[in-house]
């Protein structure tokens, strides 16, 4: 269960932001102890939000420093410290109980037993009221899921579930009632109380009652201090100063209304109570923990976009009509053009399909990894080994079923070949998502990370060099900057070059040279006179390297991406 945190005390002392040159937050100052409910409040664009970023480690602070029981807040120390983000963000595929089992068994350490890890989430699930939408999916623009005031409450669900000290929570009541809202603050305040945790909030506009529930306040205007201290001092000071509250007046209209002129309060901090003996671990879970728990989420979120209705029936429908087109091509040298279409047409259609895919998998998903990556929630290699091999499975299933409709219906290779067109066919498919994988980490604006993709399928189709008879001879390396090169040289290899040779007279030979001194026409003619000039386990092994080097290569395109 919750664990009741031990003392400590959080300061920000004269911090202040400066962001491209623009003064956000002008030497702030502030204490927030353990127990307590600090309320951050102040006009739009004061800078509550830049102070919570501060105070994360999210940006850098230009003078001063925030300090936890007297020591430098280092990443280690802000393991301890949970952000609740003012924007929702989840994997719009899960529902809400998926969601909050994912974050038990991943943030939650391994050494807590998983009956107790699904104990807090019912706990919490009850504590917020979210019972009744548990098997609610998120959602998104697109398919409706959660209200914004679920997903305001599972949001804070997820980060009470890695039981918090210290809790930086952005606008937790916005978009919510009156009454879901100060049920909200009466738990988080209790949260605060009973487990000894330090909240801080940024709120705008509460209602009196919830005025009332915190303990501290600190109020920004224009990014500077215009008082902070106990809440229910506020409106002795503003008295003070000759601004004066009306009796029944919500503190909290007052606050805004008044002209609570820069006023900067002198804090007095005191020395930090007590040391931290709290042990903080690089990451709360194993590797294989997160490697199974990612693997988990991500089939859950991709399998309905994979399995997605119109586009299973789209190719569905692709392979039959392609099937007809190429229908039972006889196994002879005079039909390679056919077999070459065929051929050409899987790895096209498969090619653009898996790039679209791996590119577009990446807004959604972007987000809430540098989310939960910044709370230091699992490894990058983790995530990335889980995100390669949970989409495997998915990806493969669908294009096995095109290949073997295309290769029944137009029987390109024989029965032996089939399960060389498969495999080769696959490699393709992989070696385009590794490619679509880098592209997608790299380029953050879709439109352009899809502009590029097209660049270079098209590409590689142009100097893949099949289709083209006079390819220009100083150009003859190009081919091998095709991506679509290889695995359609393996596969034109596999069904042309055991063919009898078939006699000059009797194909559309007189367009081969070697028909000019040769009676008959073989397979490696053919092959050569489109520049398949390797043994297929050329084509072969460069492929797979080039798989694994793309995977290598979109790891590290992540790591440095991050954030
Ligand atoms: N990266 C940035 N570059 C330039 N200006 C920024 C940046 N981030 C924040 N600001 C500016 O800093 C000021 C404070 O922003 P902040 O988001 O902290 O305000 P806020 O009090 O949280 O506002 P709101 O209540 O509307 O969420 C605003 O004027 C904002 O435009």
């Amino acid at each position: 269960m919750k664990t009741t945190a031990a003392d400590s005390r959080l300061v920000f002392d004269t911090v202040s932001v400066s962001i491209k040159n623009k003064d956000i937050l002008h030497g702030i100052n502030g204490v927030a102890n353990s127990g307590e409910l600090l309320a951050v409040m102040g006009p739009t664009g004061s800078g509550k939000t830049t102070l919570l970023n501060v105070i994360a480690g999210r940006i850098p602070i230009t003078r001063g420093e925030v300090t936890l029981n007297g020591k430098p807040m280092t990443k280690a120390l802000r393991r301890r410290v949970a952000y609740v983000l003012q924007n929702d963000i989840f994997l719009s595929n899960l529902t809400l109980y998926e969601t909050l089992y994912f974050t038990a068994m991943i943030r939650i350490p391994d050494t807590v037993a998983h009956s107790e890890k699904l104990a807090r989430i019912d706990e919490i699930v009850d504590a917020l009221h979210i019972r009744g939408c548990l098997n609610t999916i998120i959602g998104d623009f697109m398919v409706r899921g959660l209200s914004g005031g679920e997903k305001k409450r599972a949001n804070i669900a997820c980060e009470l579930l890695t039981d918090p000290d210290i809790m930086l929570i952005d606008e937790p009541t916005s978009g919510l009632d009156s009454s879901t809202a100060h049920t909200l603050m009466q738990q988080l305040k209790g949260y605060a109380t009973t487990y000894n945790k330090t909240i801080i909030a940024t709120i705008h506009q509460p209602s009196s009652q919830i005025y009332h529930m915190f303990c501290k306040l600190l109020l920004l205007v224009n990014g500077h201090t215009a008082y902070f201290g106990e809440a229910d001092m506020a409106l002795t000071y503003f008295d003070n100063i000759g601004l004066t509250c009306q009796p029944n007046y919500n503190p909290a209209d007052f606050l805004y209304s008044s002209k609570c002129i820069l006023d900067i309060s002198t804090i007095n901090i005191k020395d930090a109570d007590r040391e931290d003996q709290r042990t903080t671990r690089r990451w709360p879970t194993g590797f294989w923990t997160q490697y199974r728990m990612l693997t988990w989420r991500n089939y859950k979120q991709s399998k309905g976009r994979i399995f997605e209705r119109y586009e299973s029936a789209q190719s569905l429908l692709m392979a039959i009509i392609g099937g007809c087109m190429y229908f039972q091509i006889a196994d002879t040298l005079d039909t390679f053009r056919d077999r070459m279409g065929a051929i050409f047409f899987c790895v096209v259609y498969w090619g653009f399909n898996m790039m679209l895919f791996t590119i577009s998998g990446f807004p959604g998903e972007r987000v809430v990894i540098n989310k939960e990556r910044r709370a230091g929630a699992y490894r990058l290699s983790s995530y990335y080994l889980a995100k390669i091999s949970s989409e495997l499975p998915l990806l493969i299933i669908m294009p096995i079923i095109f290949f073997s409709i295309i290769y029944w219906m137009s029987m390109i290779g024989g029965v032996s070949g089939f399960f060389i067109f498969i495999g080769i066919n696959l490699m393709s498919c992989l070696l385009i998502q590794g490619l679509g994988h880098i592209i997608g980490a790299l380029m953050v604006n879709i439109r352009h990370a899809i502009t590029v993709a097209n660049t270079i399928m098209v590409g590689s189709l142009v100097l893949a060099g099949f289709f083209n008879t006079h390819f220009p001879s100083w150009l003859f390396w190009a081919k091998y900057l095709s991506l679509v090169h290889y695995p359609m040289s393996a596969m034109v290899i596999t069904v042309l070059a055991d063919t009898d040779p078939t006699p000059c007279n009797q194909t559309t030979a007189e367009t081969f040279e070697i028909c000019k001194t040769s009676e008959f026409l073989t397979g490696k003619d053919i092959l050569m006179s489109v520049g398949i000039d390797l043994p297929i386990h050329c084509y072969l092994s460069t492929m797979a390297i080039l798989i694994v080097l793309l995977k290598i290569m979109g790891y590290y395109v992540l790591k440095w991406k991050k954030g």
